[in-house]
Order: C-alpha cells, then structure tokens, then sequence
C-alpha cells in the first residue's frame, strides 16, 4: 500500500507551533501526557469488550509498556488498548474534535509566557511529544480488526502527516518518539522510572519497562554497562490512586492525579477523598480547581466527573453526579453499585446516582465551608504566631479529614478513607497555615467561581441556606468581594430590620447610585450586586437567617427604626408640601413614569427612580432587552427630594411653561442615567439641558 500524505487541520498545525515553542521549559510533561492517552485507550476497550468480549482476541492482558533504544535514539510507549484504525488516526490525530479549540486559539496573544500558561489549561495531549521528539511514528491496530488492518502514521509535527497500512500483529498503539539531539535524557531506565513514578504512579493500569543489570565488561579495561535483562517489569503502583488508603498518598501523588485528570497546570485550591458507605457505596473524589475554565459561563458545559463502577472507567463528564452550578468541580465517583453496561440514560433514572449526587453536593459543599472558615480564621488570627487549631487549618489543604456530616446523609455514613492517625503534625500545621493564609483560597474561589454558584440559589433548594452562607459581596463600605450576609448582619445598625442591597451594571455605578445617599449619610451598609446572575438569583433568596432582604432600588424606602420622629414628620410635612407639584409632574410625565411621589432615600440628588417592590428591576429589564427577550413594560417610579433646590426650583414654576416641561424630563432623564439607563430620546434630553444652560 502507498503512503497517503494529509496536512493537518489549521488549528492542529499552530497548536504543535506553540507546544514545541512554548513548553520546552517542562518537557517531560509528554510522558504523563501520552501514557495517560494509553490508560483511557485501555479503559475504552474494557468498555467496549464488555458487549463485545471477542475483542480481547488472544491478548487479555491491558497494560504499558515503556521501552528505549540509545542507539537509535527513540521512545516508544506502547499500549494493548483500543487502537486505532486508519481512518480513526487520520482523524484523531490529525484534526483537534475538542470544543472550545477555537475559542482556545482565538486567546493565544503570541506571548509565550502568557501562551504556555493558557496551553497548561487546556491540555495538549498526544502533540506534547513533538517538545521531545523531531519525529513521531505511531503504529496501531484497532481491536477487533485483522492483523493486516494495521496502520502506520508519521509525521515530523510540522505542516503534514503520512499514513500507510501495515500488519501488525498485536492489537493496540505503540508510539515511537525519535528523540532530539537535546532530548537524548529521556532514553535513560532511571529518568524514565523517575518520571512515572512522578506523574502515573496512581494509573490503574500495569506500566513496565524491561529489566536491567550491570554487566562487567568482558575484558579486562573495558568498561562495564546497563544490559536488558528481557524481562519486563511493573514500575508503577498500579492500583487506582483513591482505592489506596489516604494516608498512603501523598499532597504530591493528590496533586498530580488532578493534573492528569484535569489537563490542569496549575494545582487544585483543595481536594477531598471519601469512601460512603450505606444504601449507596461509592467512593468520590473531588476536586476544587484553582481558576475558572474558558467555557465557564456554558451551562451545557460537561462536568468533570469520571464515572467508574468497580474499578472500571464507564464514562466522562457524568454530568448527572453533580449539579451544574458545581460544574467547575473535578474528580472520579467509583460506584459500587452501579451496572456495569450503565448508560447516560440510565444515569438519570437512577435513584443511586441520585444519591451520589446528593453526596457529591453536600461533599463540595463543605469543601467551600471548610475553605471559607479558614481563610477567615486567618484573616482574624493573621497577627498570631500560631494557628488556632490544627484541623482547620489543616482544612484549607485540602487534604484534611473533612467534617462529618451526620445529619445531612440520610442513612448513609461516611468513612473517611483517611487513617485517623494520619493527623499533622503541629508544623506541617502552621507551614499550611502560612501557605493557605497567603493565598486566601477562598478568595481565589470565589474570584472564579463565585458567580456560578449563586446559580445554585435558584437551582438547589435543599441546599439554598448552605449557599447563601457561601456567598461573598462587596458593599458600600467594603471594596473587596468578602462581606458575607452572616458579616452584614453582624454590623447591623440597632432598629436595622433588613439586609440592604443594590443591583447595578457595574461596582461603580452601584456604589453611586442617588438610592444610596440616605444609608451612606446615616451609615448603614449596603451589599453591592454587580454579576449578571445576582437579581435572578436573589430572586430565590428573600431572607437570610430571618432577616429579609430588600432591594434599596425596590419600593418605599422603609427605614423604620432607624429614622427618628423628628426626621419622620419633615418628611410627612415636606410631602404635604411638595404635593401640588407631584401632581403637575404626574402629568407631564404620564408616559415615562408609573408615579411620582416625594422620598426620603435622597440626600444630594434631585430624583431617582425606583420599581415597584415585586417589579423586576430596570437593571434586569435592560440586561433581558439586550439579550432580545421580551420583557414587560413597566413604567418606573420617579422619585424627589423634596430639599432639592431643583425641586424647589420647578415647585415654583408655571406648570404649563416649556419650560416647567424642559425642567421635568431633564431631571426624570437625569435619574435615568444615573441608574445606568439611557434616555428614550437622547438628542431631546440634549436639547433641553442646552435650553436650561442659556
Ligand atoms: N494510545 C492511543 N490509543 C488509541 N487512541 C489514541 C491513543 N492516543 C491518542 N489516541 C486518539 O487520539 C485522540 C487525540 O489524542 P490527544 O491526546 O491529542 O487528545 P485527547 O486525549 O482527546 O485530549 P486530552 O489529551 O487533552 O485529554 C484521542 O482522543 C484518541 O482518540
């Protein structure tokens, strides 16, 4: 059979720019990357075998192998997995089917350092061998396909590739690194140990390399060397790395199974090993990533779980084990329970997925718990030499024994997989104490994360006051993201009867918006919603700890006790004053505004508008709008301040003057564009302002 020659996908040809451009820095990433493609081709064959177990043939053993020739200069790295036939290697190895791909391109800035970061998220897979290799020859036969539907592919990963048949007799994959001059270390038994060792010693899979001994030199003066003995050994732990008891695993072992799984450079903010035992068995292991993925803000987004039933890898991204505001989360759920031919749809009937579910919910859950007391032990406990206690610092690891939850388990009982005895000692302690003090992990958290867990308000009932404790806000008087209702109410102004808060389009804007004048003056805190997601979210939230909550953008301002008698009859007075010229500005305004009515909320601004206290907020309303959904049209409420001398001003006017007119849709106008909105008529606003300045 001839040689075919293919280019690769566009995408495919920059990718292998930047991975031989931008990773030489960490090289012997590529091992990790391409034994971890050989575990999932074996995990895809024992899946597929077990409709199908004629595709064992006469080869049922499932494993690696590691092998090097100095002399010739290549790596090979060899699997009896699933193979590939030829149209599947021009295919797979040739295009990227990934999503996101584009999106991944169109970030690349051309810095390397920046681009290298960016490459670590996004997990470069099998092309990582061209950082080591000049050459890369892959030689596979898929299961079930003759001897004689072998495949040979190579390419030198710059614009092409060639492919031609071959026979091969053993089913499976050997790719065949031809090293650089530079890259000549890597034909080494010990680097090559040390290296699996360091990045897959948890792979369930048996990973061998042949043996080697010493041999003298046969005569005299010759040196003696390393020979192959023919014997191949396991050089790997080869049990799966959360069937091992937890205190046999190190942060380091916890670590790079993340990175295996995740195709994540940067380590996880905390994990946490679990082994639940009751109605429903399984083992999870979870992770909290330390930054946000690019697909993020997709709701389909796949989550990030691995399903195994028995040591047996089923499938990726079961999205039905976690709820999708927890999308973010990483880890493998092995269920003891489950059938092994389960499908997606089965997933979903299941009242056992179920359960694990609820499990996996509740485990993040105090994951995010745990993470946010300790960083605000820290905060309090920065000036102090030494930690408060060790176990919650030891928490903010993640690799702690979490709390039990005897409650919330329904029947089921969790048995940590960790050895009691297994506790830090009091230094290992207080180095994590300084170690997660610094970083503010919970901070980090909620900096990428935050505003997709307030989707879980709307989304989890059972869970919404768990969540609610979790969320963190900037206000009026705190800059950072990290005042959390339980810390708002702690400052509550005596008489306060409500968690105060403002939604706006930005930080800024909310922080000068007209609505806070009165609370500013008299000091009372405001929490600031500034993420898309807050009102919708809220909407689901009406009270923490029996305190409500309410909008200072919503209805009557009511500040009840907090307003003293004196200030409460000006105003009474003040409204009775002010109420001929409502009447007037009712009029004018019919089309704009739902009322008009006289406020106490203002201290410096004229007016400002307000919705009614169920209406949806205008904020909201314009968000909707933009996105083309059909919103209701609701006038707003306008607002005055009766002390203001603009008020005053139009108090005194002809009401049936262009002017008083002018006058009237400037200040509704104005009101408008301090709450973020924009004019119905711009170059009529214009024009008026410019009619008042002469
Ligand atoms: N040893 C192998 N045996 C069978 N198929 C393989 C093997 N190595 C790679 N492939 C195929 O080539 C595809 C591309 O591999 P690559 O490593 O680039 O991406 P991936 O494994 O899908 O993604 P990632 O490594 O980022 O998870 C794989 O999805 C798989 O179908």
């Amino acid at each position: 059979m001839s040689t075919q020659k293919h280019a690769f996908q566009a995408e495919v040809a920059q990718l292998l720019h930047l991975v031989t451009h931008s990773l030489y820095s960490n090289p012997e990433i590529f091992l990790r990357e391409l034994i971890s493609n050989a575990s999932d081709a074996c995990d895809k064959l024992r899946f597929e075998a077990l409709a199908n177990p004629s595709l064992y043939g006469d080869q049922p053993e499932l494993e690696v192998r590691i092998s090097f020739d100095k002399a010739a200069k290549t790596l090979t790295v060899t699997d009896t997995g699933i193979g590939m036939s030829e149209a599947e290697a021009i295919a797979h190895l040739g295009t990227i089917a990934k999503s996101g791909t584009k999106e991944f391109m169109s970030k690349l800035s051309g810095d390397q350092k920046a681009d290298s970061q960016l490459i670590g998220q996004f997990g470069v897979g099998f092309y990582s061998g061209f950082i080591v290799a000049d050459k890369i020859t892959v030689e596979s036969r898929r299961a079930g396909l003759p001897a004689s539907e072998g495949v040979r592919w190579t390419s030198k990963g710059d614009g092409d590739f060639e492919v031609e048949t071959i026979t091969r007799e053993a089913r499976g994959t050997s790719v065949i690194l031809h090293l650089r001059e530079d890259a000549l270390d890597f034909a080494d038994g010990w680097r090559l140990k040390e290296l699996i060792n360091k990045y897959s010693d948890h792979i369930s899979l048996p990973i061998k390399m042949e043996g080697e001994k010493w041999e003298e030199g046969k005569e005299e003066g010759q040196p003696g060397q390393m020979v192959k003995t023919g014997e191949w050994e396991t050089v790997n732990q080869a049990n799966a790395l959360w069937t091992r008891p937890k205190k046999d695993i190190t942060d380091q072992q916890f670590k790079d199974f993340y990175q295996q799984i995740a195709h994540d450079w940067e380590p996880p903010l905390a994990w946490s090993l679990n082994r639940v035992e009751g109605s429903t068995e399984y083992t999870q292991l979870l992770y909290v990533p330390s930054h946000a993925p690019m697909d993020l803000w997709d709701r389909d987004k796949k989550a990030g779980i691995k399903l195994y039933v028995k040591r047996v890898f089923i499938m990726d991204d079961a999205e039905q084990l976690i709820p999708r505001y927890l999308r973010f989360i990483k880890g493998v759920v092995d269920s003891a329970d489950l059938p092994l031919n389960v499908s997606r749809e089965l997933l979903q009937e299941s009242r056992d997925v179920r359960a694990i579910r609820d499990g996996n919910t509740r485990r993040v859950l105090s994951m995010l718990e745990d993470m946010a007391k300790a960083q605000d032990t820290a905060g309090t406990a920065a000036a102090t030499e030494a930690p408060a206690s060790e176990g919650k610092i030891d928490v903010g690891s993640g690799d702690s024994t979490p709390a039990p939850e005897p409650t919330e388990l329904q029947g089921d009982a969790v048995t940590d997989v960790v050895d009691k005895n297994d506790a830090p000692t009091a230094a290992d302690a207080a180095a994590k104490f300084a170690e997660d003090n610094e970083s503010g992990k919970y901070a980090t958290f909620w900096r990428e994360f935050g505003a997709v867990l307030k989707e879980g308000l709307g989304e989890d009932t059972a869970n919404r006051e768990r969540i609610a404790k979790l969320l963190r806000y900037a206000s009026s008087t705190v800059d950072t993201e990290t005042v959390s209702f339980a810390d708002y109410k702690a400052r509550m102004k005596e008489g306060q009867k409500a968690i105060y808060y403002i939604t706006a389009d930005t930080a800024a804007a909310a922080r000068n918006s007209p609505q806070l004048e009165l609370f500013k003056k008299k000091g009372i805190e405001v929490l600031l919603m500034t993420d898309r997601v807050d009102e919708w979210a809220l909407s689901f939230l009406r009270e923490f700890d029996g305190t409500p909550l309410q909008s200072v953008a919503k209805g009557a301002v009511d500040l009840g006790d907090l307003q003293d008698e004196a200030e409460k009859k000006a105003a009474e007075a003040a409204a009775e004053t002010v109420k001929p010229l409502l009447e007037k500005l009712k009029d004018v305004l019919k089309n704009e505004a739902e009322d008009v009515r006289v406020t106490t909320r203002l201290v410096d601004s004229p007016a400002c508008l307000v919705v009614k206290d169920a209406g949806m907020s205008m904020q909201l309303a314009r968000m909707l709008k933009q996105a083309g959904q059909p919103v209701p049209e609701t006038k707003p409420v306008l607002e005055i301040n009766a002390e203001h001398p603009l008020v005053k001003k139009l108090e005194g006017m002809d009401a049936n003057t262009p002017q008083f007119n002018d006058l009237a849709h400037v200040v509704f106008d104005q009101a408008l564009l301090a709450e973020g909105g924009l004019p119905e008529d711009p170059a009529a606003y214009v024009r008026r302002v410019n009619a008042l300045l002469v």
